[in-house]
């Protein structure tokens, strides 16, 4: 009776089993076949997948109906990943997008998911994004900075945190939404810095992930969130940054080699960002890390990343509006915390749909959001073995080389020159 109680599987390990028959049969298919079609499935697919992304933006017309309060969403996760993959949309269309989210603009400040609805934090990162994406000067001037530093200012919380719109929930992904676009658009004061990390901290668990409010489970999506905001607010070496290594190392997991957004859950390919992103931030952290270890308290005292500030037990003043230039200066430790080259495998062999547009998992279909993190987790993957300034050697890149995407700046998740033209744009406001 007990034996057969325990053989008895849950609903997560069932999909887990016929995730690894899928995934075994695919790597078998793979090992099995001639040299010219491994190379062929191991090829981006750039073209079907600009394809399949241009006609879904030509779509988002007043007639899409789908997703209809997450419009500036769809806009971001198409536009980006056009920029990844190292083209642009055309002067028209271009347009369409600055007027259609300038319509999403709300008069009082700030982004909602629609002409004519209530701002919301989530959409406001979203919109910010495609127009430093589309990197025009009409499409950056676009944005009523200080209307959306009133609505940021509305949405933050005593306790540290933001609520995502008017008596929305306050959480790990509102903060880093509400961080990121104040960040880039040199916006980023102590009002809006006050008592963020503190919250931050709050929703470290003890897994070393970070959840996304106090109380809950370590979740890829919010530790990215809870990291990125960390190091934006120049407060990232009071995190317990070695038990986040420990943790996320950890969700690069099954046969397949892609990331999990929590432990004991099936790989997805959107997390080859949230956790790829995680791990690329810490290993631009890795003195910081190394501090820890040799001083457990580091997390206690008052320092912060060098180059912006001195060491432990001093505090200078920090421009916080410098963060996002200086953090990409720091040089990564020069070995991904993570398996670059099976992850991309996972990416091109397993979530990639060769007629266009990338997926969760074998058997799951495409969408412009898995399209979106899987093309910025690969391209995390390619340049994590590069220095500073120099392109990944062929190495680096699974499959041919001409797979190479273009760099993002891992703090905002845009293409890495259009966030420097944007900071450079704001820095003159
Ligand atoms: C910038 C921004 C808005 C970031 C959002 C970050 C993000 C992806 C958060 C994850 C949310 C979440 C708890 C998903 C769990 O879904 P699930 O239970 O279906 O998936 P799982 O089984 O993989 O955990
Ligand atoms: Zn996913």
């Amino acid at each position: 009776m007990e034996a057969q109680v325990s053989k008895k599987l849950t609903l997560t390990q069932q999909c887990q089993r016929m995730v690894e028959y899928e995934v075994a049969r695919i790597y078998d298919f793979f090992l099995r076949a001639p040299r010219s079609a491994q190379e062929f499935m191991l090829e981006l697919q750039r073209e079907s997948h600009i394809e399949y992304l241009t006609n879904g933006l030509n779509h988002l017309g007043p007639s899409f109906r789908v997703l209809d309060a997450n419009r500036p969403w769809i806009c971001y996760w198409i536009l980006h990943s056009i920029a990844l993959l190292g083209d642009s949309v055309d002067a028209e269309l271009e347009t369409r997008a600055i007027d259609f989210l300038n319509r999403c603009q709300d008069p009082d400040g700030g982004y909602g998911g629609g002409p004519g609805q209530l701002p919301h934090l989530a959409t406001t990162y979203a919109a910010v994004n495609s127009l430093v994406t589309l990197g025009s000067h009409i499409a950056l001037s676009s944005i009523n900075r200080h209307k959306l530093y009133t609505f940021l200012l509305k949405t933050k919380q005593p306790s540290g945190g933001f609520r995502m719109h008017d008596q929305g929930e306050i959480d790990v992904r509102a903060c880093y939404t509400a961080i990121s676009v104040a960040s880039i658009l040199n916006i980023l004061d102590d009002e809006l810095v006050q008592n963020v990390g503190n919250y931050i901290l709050s929703c470290q668990t003890f897994e070393g992930g970070i959840a996304g409010e106090p109380g809950s489970e370590a979740h890829g999506g919010y530790t990215f969130c809870g990291l990125a905001t960390m190091i934006l607010i120049n407060e990232v070496h009071r995190l317990d940054l070695r038990s986040l290594v420990e943790w996320v190392v950890f969700r690069q997991a099954g046969l397949e080699c892609g990331f999990q957004g929590r432990t004991n859950k099936l790989v997805d390919g959107c997390y080859s960002f949230w956790q790829g992103g995680v791990c690329s931030l810490l290993q631009r952290l890795s003195l910081d890390i190394d501090e820890q270890s040799v001083q457990p308290d580091a997390q206690e005292v008052g320092s912060s990343f060098d180059g912006l500030s001195t060491g432990a037990g001093t505090s200078q003043k920090v421009n916080f509006n410098d963060i996002g230039y200086e953090f990409i200066k720091k040089r990564p430790s020069s070995q991904p915390l993570f398996n670059s080259l099976a992850l991309q495998q996972y990416i091109l062999l397993c979530a990639q749909v060769p007629e266009g547009g990338l997926r969760d998992k074998p058997g799951k279909p495409k969408d412009y959001y898995h399209t979106c993190y899987c093309l910025s987790g690969l391209s995390l993957c390619q340049y994590s073995m590069s220095m500073e300034d120099s392109p990944p050697v062929p190495r680096a890149v699974t499959g041919p080389y001409s797979n190479l995407l273009e760099p993002i700046h891992p703090l905002y998740n845009v293409v890495f020159e259009r966030s420097i033209e944007a900071l450079d744009f704001f820095r003159g406001k």
